[in-house]
């Protein structure tokens, strides 16, 4: 057997990690990051790969043991210092796609003017790291894109089967996604999109686990010290760069009874699924208009009590897939997105974040993403489908979802 894990984080300037990505060697980067506070980690002290409709909760299980036997020395105690694990999870049941939760050998974490440096092992003398940027990333070259599973055309009328399905009132929404192949001319270090997209989209969680990577405007759950938190993204618009124009379509957006009925079902599958675990919650009646620099969306920021010991990623798992990504009823659409799509969606629009020893943690909803491995990148983009939705226009809304890995590609 091996012998238990140990931890150790200790408090360091905040200066030291004002740019969390630029610390980034090659070696396995982690990051989760958001307006420059967040975790970046590196190495791989403990890992667990695991498939199928029980990976969340082997996910748990592995992490609860790990944690009851490690030896922990946390002299920050915010949320996220001491033992983490980064995750990423597949979005569907399906065995062939793994799921994975890695503790870095390296965590650095800054919250505010706190910052943190975790040293993991299995030895007991374990000094942090000095903190210095890594050598920069190379630009990614002679990037092509090519198309995924299906063309647009071909993508335009799954999205109109699916409408036909939702009028003849089987189903009343589901998110259909598309994939899109970039091919560059040498191994792409990831460490060079993350650094544009956590640049270009600070008010998004800057992620990259095992080769997912992306900027996701949508968080499906935080526990902090008893306190639940979903932001619910639904209803897009695409912006033009023209600030009176943009704010007209904001307006537009706000009153545009295709995209409230979309958010409404996604904000509903979120308030049911967290409602058993929450001793009081509030749903705001009405959503807000999230400013993205390629679109804007309607977001709900639904916000709880938890009632139970119930940790972040068994939250997750409870509300994966939400009406955000799968649609309503989830089964139905599940099905439907299995049929219609002809891919597989891999560990795209599934959770990704991480937690910590205490079960707190943040998981995103994997979007505007994208899987890097040598020098291929399959993004991805999806839209919430109603009766009401127009194939060409979720054409290019999808083409809009997949701008920010794009341009972060740089081709
Ligand atoms: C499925 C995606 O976006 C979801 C989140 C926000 C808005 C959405 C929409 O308006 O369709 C989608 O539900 C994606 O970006 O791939």
């Amino acid at each position: 057997m091996q012998s238990a894990l140990v931890a150790r984080t200790v408090a360091v300037p905040a200066e030291a990690a004002a740019d969390l990505i630029s610390l980034l060697p090659t070696d396995a980067p982690l990051s989760w990051v958001r307006r420059g506070e967040g975790l970046v980690g590196w190495g791989s002290a403990a890992s667990i790969r695991t498939t199928g409709p029980t990976r969340f909760a082997d996910g748990v299980k592995w992490w609860t043991e790990l944690v009851g036997h490690a030896d922990v020395t946390d002299e920050v105690g915010e949320p996220g210092a001491g033992l983490i694990a980064f995750g990423s999870f597949a979005f569907a049941d399906d065995a062939a796609v793994s799921s994975v939760l890695t503790v870095p050998s390296v965590v650095v974490g800054r919250r505010g003017d706190i910052a943190w440096v975790t040293t993991v092992g299995r030895g007991s003398s374990l000094d942090a790291p000095p903190l210095t940027r890594a050598e920069p990333p190379a630009r990614p070259m002679g990037v092509t894109y090519a198309d995924g599973a299906l063309d647009g055309e071909q993508w335009m009328s799954a999205v109109a089967e699916a409408v036909a399905r939702i009028e003849d009132g089987r189903l009343e929404k589901v998110v259909l996604a598309r994939d899109l192949l970039a091919t560059a001319s040498e191994t792409v270090d990831v460490r060079w999109p993350l650094a544009q997209l956590a640049s270009s989209y600070p008010m998004c969680w800057t992620f990259h686990v095992d080769g997912l990577f992306g900027a996701t405007p949508e968080l499906l759950v935080r526990r902090e010290r008893g306190l639940v938190t979903s932001r619910v993204l639904a209803g897009t618009i695409r912006r033009t760069g023209d600030e009176t124009r943009d704010a007209e379509l904001a307006g537009a957006l706000s009153r545009s009874s295709k995209d409230l009925e979309e958010h409404e079902y996604a904000v509903r599958s979120v308030a049911d699924a967290l409602e058993p675990h929450c001793s009081s919650m509030n749903v705001p009646e009405a959503p807000f208009v999230l400013h993205l620099p390629n679109v804007m969306h309607l977001a709900t920021d639904v916000t709880g009590v938890v009632h139970d010991g119930i940790t972040s990623l068994e939250l997750a798992a409870a509300l994966h897939p939400s009406a955000a990504v799968g649609g309503t009823p989830r089964d139905r659409a599940v099905t439907l997105i299995a049929e219609l799509e002809q891919m597989s969606r891999d560990r795209y629009a599934a959770p990704v974040g991480w937690m910590d020893a205490s079960g707190d943690g943040e998981w995103g909803i994997a979007l505007r993403s994208a899987l890097v491995s040598g020098p291929t990148v399959r993004l991805f983009a999806g839209c919430g489908v109603v009766g009401s939705s127009d194939p060409a226009s979720e054409l290019a809304e999808s083409q809009a979802k997949l701008v920010p890995v794009r341009d972060a590609l740089g081709g």
